[in-house]
């Protein structure tokens, strides 16, 4: 039996979340595929998560599914979590599985990952492959913290690092010394003042993690890798990177329509 022609169509509709240490980052798609429509995105400081349900998704079309990486801890989960019941629409939390998507997870153990890294290399191998690249691929996500992955062109995630974001960076430097109380400088070769020399150290030490990543993925391969970088502060280190390199937006939001396809697509009401 087939539906009438006058039926309202029932939504099809993905709202996918990225939900870090410091930001929310949501976006709604009109299917959950790659390739989907984007229909509406926004990014709120997790301070102001309550506003989300009264405000930027109150006249959001309902999504029917809602899938999301969450790295923040349980009582941000449940914040936004409240701000979900204002669609029926269960959430999905990604957990890191032991492959999923094209992608072999080599974690010691594998839902131990962040489940951020986890998507966001699902994200990279995806676009690695629909132009026919499957090559090595370091991802560099600069959040929060800093994580550098390795992946072999066989999609097999061999290990990455964790190191802190720039604002971490200050901080600890700051909290732990009587003289680094001072404003943000300028990344400089050599830097001369207080200020050049802690923006430049911060910057170097995450250009050279990502540096040692690469070589270590080339060494390893035999073969020249691709590094995609993406996260809020990705373009802070564009122009101070010594590896070539693709700044790229939404590679979570590529990872979790890839994911969405797997889980969701079979209940996709058949296209006309
Ligand atoms: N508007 C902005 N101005 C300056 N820095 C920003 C801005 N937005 C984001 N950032 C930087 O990006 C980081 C947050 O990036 P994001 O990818 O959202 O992190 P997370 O996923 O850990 O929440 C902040 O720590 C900050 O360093
Ligand atoms: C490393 C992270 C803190 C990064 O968080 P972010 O900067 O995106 O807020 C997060 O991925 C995490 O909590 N990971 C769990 C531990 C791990 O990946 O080994
Ligand atoms: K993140």
């Amino acid at each position: 039996m087939t539906a009438p022609d006058t039926a309202a169509p029932a939504s099809t509709a993905l709202l996918a979340l990225d939900v870090g240490n410091t930001r929310l980052k949501w976006a709604l798609y009109d299917r959950p595929e790659p390739g989907a429509r984007l229909l509406a995105h926004g990014v709120q400081f997790l301070e102001n998560i309550e506003t989300l349900a009264e405000g930027d998704w109150r006249a959001l079309r309902p999504p029917r599914w809602v899938l999301g990486s969450i790295v923040a801890g349980a009582g941000v989960r449940q914040r936004v979590e409240e701000q979900l019941e204002l669609w029926d629409a269960p959430v999905q939390w990604v957990v890191p599985r032991p492959a999923e998507a094209g992608l072999v997870n080599g974690y010691d153990h594998p839902t131990r990952l962040g489940s951020d890294r986890w998507v966001a290399m699902i994200g990279a191998r995806q676009r690695l492959l629909a132009r026919g690249e499957a090559r090595p691929c370091v991802v560099v996500m600069v959040g929060t913290a800093v994580t550098v992955e390795a992946i072999d062109a066989e999609g097999r995630f061999l290990g990455g690092i964790i190191l802190p974001g720039h604002g971490i960076m200050l901080r600890a430097l700051e909290s732990g010394t009587a003289g680094l109380h001072v404003p943000t400088g300028e990344v400089r070769a050599f830097p001369t003042n207080t200020s050049d020399a802690l923006t430049s150290g911060g910057t170097f030490a995450i250009a050279g993690a990502v540096q040692r990543m690469w070589d270590n993925l080339s060494r390893h391969t035999g073969q020249t890798p691709v590094c995609l970088m993406t996260g809020g502060a990705g373009w802070k280190m564009a122009p101070h990177m010594t590896v070539p390199f693709e700044l790229v937006e939404g590679l979570i939001f590529d990872g979790l329509l890839a994911m969405a396809r797997e889980r969701f697509a079979a209940s996709m009401p058949a296209r006309a």
